[in-house]
């Protein structure tokens, strides 16, 4: 997940006086400043919290010219006295700098995606037309809940059949956003995930988990009302040995999925779309969400019209 220290050019501390401490963060990148600048982070509440003082105490500065933020709170001992382990405050900013920030909506971004409100209501069927069905998952693929949706960017792991251990290490590389796609080789006699692990994915707020492969403990998954595709159940967990990739492209469900990929899921099952043909596939797929709506308006319940599309659709084939 990412740090603050992943994302900051430069991160220093020192003493604002004897009773206070100064914090510069300083980017050298327009979009990860305002990124940073609107995330929790960088809230009176969340300062006051790590640095164990008075949140009435705490001023926060951004100065855009210079992509920079400063921060400034009352210091928890005295410079110099007894208890004082920082004399000159150059150690403060250690606790900011490994705060992780929700940063997901950066990271999709600038994993150059569109962004889960662009793809609202668009269904897997619309994205396999749009594709001509080279993309979809094995079918038999499924999600354990029905009617929960997922759209995210993929983040990959592979694992040896019937061991599971760096499913977790996935969990925690991941951004929130992130969908978490597991090539478990189909295996289907232990389960890749059970309502543990999967309840761990939701906790990093993961977007969702595919897997090729099985789950346990169904009943727990569902009661998250969380989104998790796969083959089905067993009963059997997995060994925790750690063979396996994290972060590579894979193979899943029959499909090639690099990171950062995106992955919908839906009632009907899971396609994936290449990132770098997103904006094609989105507009494909409204195109033709858009025109299956024209017909059904036009055709579903009119027994004339009904008629006249099968014999223009026959005529068309040349089977009338
Ligand atoms: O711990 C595991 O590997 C599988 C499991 O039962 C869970 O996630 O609840
Ligand atoms: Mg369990």
């Amino acid at each position: 997940m990412t740090k603050l220290k992943d994302v900051a050019y430069v991160l220093r501390s020192k003493n604002a006086g004897p009773f206070y401490i100064t914090i510069d963060v300083i980017f050298n990148d327009e979009t990860i400043y305002e990124k940073v600048l609107k995330s929790t982070l960088f809230s009176r509440e969340k300062i006051a919290d790590i640095y164990q003082c008075d949140l009435n105490e705490v001023d926060i500065f951004p100065y855009e010219q210079a992509q920079s933020i400063k921060v400034s709170f009352p210091r928890k001992s005295i410079s110099g006295d007894i208890d004082d382990t920082d004399l000159f405050g150059a150690q403060h900013h250690v606790p900011l700098m490994e705060q992780q920030i929700g940063l997901s909506e950066y990271d999709q971004e600038s994993n150059g995606w569109n962004g889960k409100g662009a793809w609202e209501g668009i269904q897997t069927t619309s994205v396999s037309d749009a594709l001509q069905g080279l993309t979809n998952l094995d079918s038999a693929i499924k999600p354990i809940t029905d009617d929960l949706f997922v759209i995210g960017p993929a983040y990959p792991v592979r694992v040896r059949a019937a061991d599971n251990l760096l499913v977790l290490k996935a969990i925690e590389e991941a951004n929130p956003g992130d969908v978490l796609i597991i090539d478990g080789k189909g295996y289907e006699q232990n389960a890749i995930c059970g309502d543990f692990v999967i309840g761990l994915a939701k906790t990093m707020g993961l977007a969702g988990v595919v897997i090729d492969g099985v789950v346990r403990d169904i009943q727990g998954i569902q009661s998250l009302n969380y989104p998790v595709f796969c083959r089905g159940t067993t009963v059997a967990a997995s060994d925790k040995h750690g063979t396996g990739e994290t972060g590579e492209p894979i193979s899943c469900g029959g499909v090639p999925i690099h990171p950062g990929d995106l992955i919908l899921g839906d009632t009907d099952g899971v396609t994936v779309i290449p990132k770098e043909r997103e904006n094609e596939t989105l507009d494909k797929a409204l195109e033709k969400q858009e025109r299956d709506e024209v017909r059904e308006r036009d055709v579903i319940g009119n027994t004339e019209a009904a008629h006249a599309y099968i014999r223009n659709q026959l005529v068309k084939a040349g089977r009338a």
